[in-house]
């Protein structure tokens, strides 16, 4: 390792016992981008209570705000105050994907040009079928048909909204950007996806329950067709739950060094994608437990898997730390669509996996992963958070290991490094 690789990267803490802590983690990304979101739509202001302070959620405070909505985001409890629609703005939409897709939609209700741009890898992600969505419901969207940031949407003060098919099988946020705006079109929305599989259909299931609180009527009786009706976005007063799949490295924590972790205010029920990580824990070989005040998981030896995580791409990075810390071959599947996530994540598991010491392939839409002795070692993170939570995870349970960029977690959590650091204490 030369010196320049210890300036820029992070000893992963190593568990030489096992880790037993507890732990309250930060609101979720994508219930407080959604709640962000509708509260500018709303018929008066909304306050969203333990939303989540991260670089996801203040570039989309960043982007209504631009647009003429008051963010008040001072404190652990924002105030949202809708405003008139403005044009002539800039939107930095960093590396999220929930402010690359769902703002266009909104910009198109402004009085003039909305111009999106973002970080270099997010010119890279997918954005051609909210675009084409966009422009068959009536929108003027400049993007040199590239189907890629940066781009320019022509807000004229009023979407007329109507049907709309779109191929949503690269991210299911396409579908969500167009839900979110329609209680604003003059004729709502009715959308459909045809293409390959729809990815993480839990976001936008999400998305519908979102619409529905605040008092939109949404008809998703039909597979692959959501209706919603124009009419008034409710204000609403909601506590933000804790984001269950930034709860992924705290829990494989417990799993990777046998130890025993509890995530506090665990939901009892939930629309969240992370709820799937009880499932997935006791596959692995960990025991699971709702207990009064959050979710425990208590590690034995770790099992390899066969799944498809098709419905929750984005924990794939850190299952897959744990399967190559597994006893047995794991396959991964359904997840061709997390090539185009904030990195390719099945060459960057892969790639950095295998710099430890691991047996990983990527097959079309995963990876196949098999049991190796790993070592320590840099791994890279290619600017993509979940990169650096499979990284500690791997860090906990093999010695000196490096992380590259740590702070790139500020994605979507504030000072993941020290909350970390804080399990081993
Ligand atoms: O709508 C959302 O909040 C999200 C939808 C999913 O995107 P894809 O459908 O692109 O996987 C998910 O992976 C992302 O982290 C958040
Ligand atoms: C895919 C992800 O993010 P984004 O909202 O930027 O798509 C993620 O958080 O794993």
């Amino acid at each position: 390792m030369t010196p320049a690789d210890h300036r820029d990267t992070w000893p992963a803490p190593y568990a030489a016992a096992p880790v037993v802590a507890d732990v309250r983690l930060p609101g979720s990304k994508s219930l407080t981008n959604r709640a962000l979101v509708l509260a500018a739509l709303a018929d008066r202001p909304s306050v969203l209570r333990a939303a989540l302070h991260s670089r996801d959620t203040q570039l989309m405070a960043a982007a209504l705000t631009a647009l003429g909505a008051e963010v008040d985001s001072a404190g652990a409890d924002w105030t949202v105050t809708p405003g008139a629609w403005r044009g002539d703005v800039d939107v930095d939409c960093g590396l999220a994907g929930t402010v690359m897709r769902f703002v266009p939609a909104l910009a198109a209700l402004s009085s003039g040009p909305v111009r999106f741009d973002g970080d270099p890898h997010a010119r890279t992600r997918p954005m051609g079928a909210v675009l084409g969505g966009l422009r068959d419901l009536g929108v003027d969207v400049d993007d040199d048909r590239r189907g890629t940031l940066p781009f320019v949407v022509h807000g004229t003060g009023a979407v007329k909204g109507g049907s709309v098919t779109i191929d949503a099988s690269s991210s299911s946020q396409f579908v969500s950007a167009l839900l979110l705006a329609a209680p604003a079109y003059d004729e709502g929305v009715d959308v459909r996806h045809e293409g390959g599989p729809l990815p993480s259909l839990p976001h936008i299931d999400m998305t519908v329950a979102c619409l529905r609180e605040r008092g939109v009527e949404v008809d998703d009786s039909e597979p692959a067709r959501w209706r919603v009706a124009p009419g008034p976005v409710t204000a609403l007063d909601t506590v933000i739950e804790p984001d269950l799949s930034n709860a992924g490295p705290f829990l494989a924590l417990a799993a990777a060094t046998r130890g025993s972790v509890l995530v506090r205010d665990w939901p009892a029920t939930t629309t969240q994608a992370g709820d799937a990580w009880r499932d997935l824990l006791v596959q692995l070989g960990a025991e699971v437990s709702v207990e009064a005040d959050g979710l425990r998981v208590t590690g034995r030896e770790l099992h390899g898997i066969d799944v498809n995580l098709h419905d929750v791409g984005e924990l794939t990075p850190v299952v897959a730390a744990l399967c190559a810390l597994a006893d047995s071959p794991s396959v991964l599947r359904g997840v061709a669509h997390i090539r185009g996530h904030e990195t390719d994540r099945l060459k960057a598991l892969a790639t950095e996996i295998n710099r430890l010491g691991g047996e990983v392939t990527e097959t079309d839409d995963g990876l196949r992963i098999r049991p190796a002795r790993l070592h320590g070692g840099t791994f890279r993170t290619y600017a993509d958070h979940r990169m650096a939570h499979a990284a500690v995870v791997l860090g906990a349970a093999v010695p000196d290991v490096r992380v590259e960029d740590i702070a790139t977690t500020s994605k979507t959590f504030p000072d993941f490094a020290g909350t970390w650091a804080g399990m081993f204490a």
